[in-house]
C-alpha cells in the first residue's frame, strides 16, 4: 500500500478551459436526507457544488426543500418520492446515494430502485445508510463503476471484518469481492481500487465531527463529474478533503463540514495555479 503522492492533486485539478460551460463539468445527483438527517444531503450536495460540479440535484425528503434552497440555492431539488426521479437518474454522470438516507423501508425502496436504474457508464457512490442497508438486506451490487465510502463500522457491517481486525491485508481481500473501489475511512483512510491500494497521508482529528463523511461524498462526486473516474481522481478527492481540513485546522480547533466546504474553492484555485 502506497501513500497518495502529493503531486496527484496537481495532476487532477488544473485550470479550466476557456471555452467551457456548466455542462463541461458534469452532473451529480445526491440521493439522501430523510426527515431526521436532511443536513447530510445538504452537506453532500454542497461538497459537490463547491468542488465545481456543473449541475447538482438532490433527491431528498420533501420536508428538506426550504432548508436546502436556503443553504444551497445552486442545487436543484426533487422530492425522493417523485416518480420523475427514475427519469432523472440516467441523465447524470454521478449518482451518490446514502448520506442521511436512513435505513427504514422507504430508504430500502429508494436504494433498490436506484441500484436498478443506474446505467453502466455512470459512477455510483454508495455511502452511509446505503452501505448499512446493503449489508443488512444482503442486496446485490454488480455495478463496476462504484465507489464505496464506508467508515470502519459500516465496513464491519458490509465486509464482516471486526474493526480490530481491519488491516490493509484483510481490507484488500474483502474489497476484491466488491465491484469498483472501496474507500475505508478512518483517521488514515485506505483506498482499494481494482488496480491498486493507497493510503491517505493527510487528515486531522479536527475532522472528527458529524457530516465530514457526507462532505467527502460530495467532493468525490464533484471530482469524478469534472475530471473522470480513475484512481488518480478518486485519490485526489480524498486527499483534497483532508488537505483543506488540515489548512483550516491551522487556525481552528474543530473543522466543521461547512468550514471545509467554504475553503475548498480557494484550495483548488491554489492547486490549479501552482
Ligand atoms: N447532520 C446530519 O444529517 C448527519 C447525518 N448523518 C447520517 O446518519 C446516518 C447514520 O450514520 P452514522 O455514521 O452516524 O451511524 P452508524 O450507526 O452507521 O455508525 C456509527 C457507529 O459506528 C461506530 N464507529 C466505529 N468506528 C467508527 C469510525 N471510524 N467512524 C465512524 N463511526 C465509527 C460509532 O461508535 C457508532 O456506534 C448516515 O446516513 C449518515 O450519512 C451523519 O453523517 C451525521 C450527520
Ligand atoms: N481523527 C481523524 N483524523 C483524520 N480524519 C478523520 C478523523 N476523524 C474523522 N475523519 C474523517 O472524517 C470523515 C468521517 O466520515 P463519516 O464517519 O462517514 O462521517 P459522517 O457520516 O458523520 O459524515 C472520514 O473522511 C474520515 O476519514
Ligand atoms: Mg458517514
Amino acid at each position: 500500500m502506497k501513500d497518495i503522492p502529493a503531486s496527484w492533486i496537481n495532476d487532477v485539478v488544473t485550470p479550466r478551459p476557456a471555452d467551457s460551460y456548466k455542462g463541461t463539468f458534469g452532473r451529480v445527483l445526491v440521493i439522501g436526507g430523510n426527515a431526521q438527517f436532511g443536513g447530510a444531503a445538504i452537506m453532500a450536495a454542497s461538497g459537490a457544488v463547491y468542488a465545481g460540479a456543473g449541475l447538482v440535484s438532490v433527491a431528498t425528503a420533501a420536508v428538506n426543500r426550504t432548508a436546502l434552497h436556503a443553504r444551497l440555492p445552486e442545487a436543484m431539488i426533487i422530492p425522493d418520492d417523485d416518480p420523475q426521479l427514475l427519469a432523472l437518474i440516467p441523465t447524470v454522470d454521478v449518482v451518490a446515494i446514502g448520506p442521511g438516507l436512513g435505513t427504514d423501508e422507504r430508504a430500502a425502496r429508494l436504494l433498490t430502485q436506484t441500484l436498478a436504474a443506474v446505467a453502466p457508464q455512470q459512477c455510483l457512490i454508495i455511502d452511509g445508510s446505503a452501505i448499512t442497508l446493503i449489508a443488512q438486506k444482503h442486496l446485490a451490487v454488480a455495478h463496476a463503476r462504484t465507489l464505496w465510502t464506508p467508515h470502519q463500522m459500516e465496513w464491519q457491517r458490509l465486509a464482516g471484518i471486526p474493526i480490530s481486525q481491519q488491516t490493509p491485508q484483510t481490507n484488500q481481500a474483502a474489497a476484491a469481492n466488491l465491484p469498483g473501489t472501496v474507500i475505508v475511512k478512518s483517521h488514515r483512510t485506505q483506498l482499494f481500487t481494482p488496480t491498486g491500494s493507497y493510503r491517505n497521508p493527510l487528515g486531522t482529528p479536527a475532522m472528527a465531527t458529524g457530516g465530514m463523511g457526507d462532505t467527502l461524498v460530495g467532493i468525490l462526486a464533484g471530482f469524478v463529474a469534472q475530471f473522470g473516474l480513475n484512481d488518480k481522481t478518486v485519490c485526489a478527492a480524498v486527499y483534497a478533503h483532508s488537505a483543506v481540513a488540515e489548512e483550516v485546522a491551522k487556525r481552528n480547533y474543530v473543522v466543521l463540514p461547512s468550514m471545509l466546504i467554504q475553503a475548498l474553492p480557494a484550495y483548488m484555485h491554489q492547486v490549479a495555479e501552482a
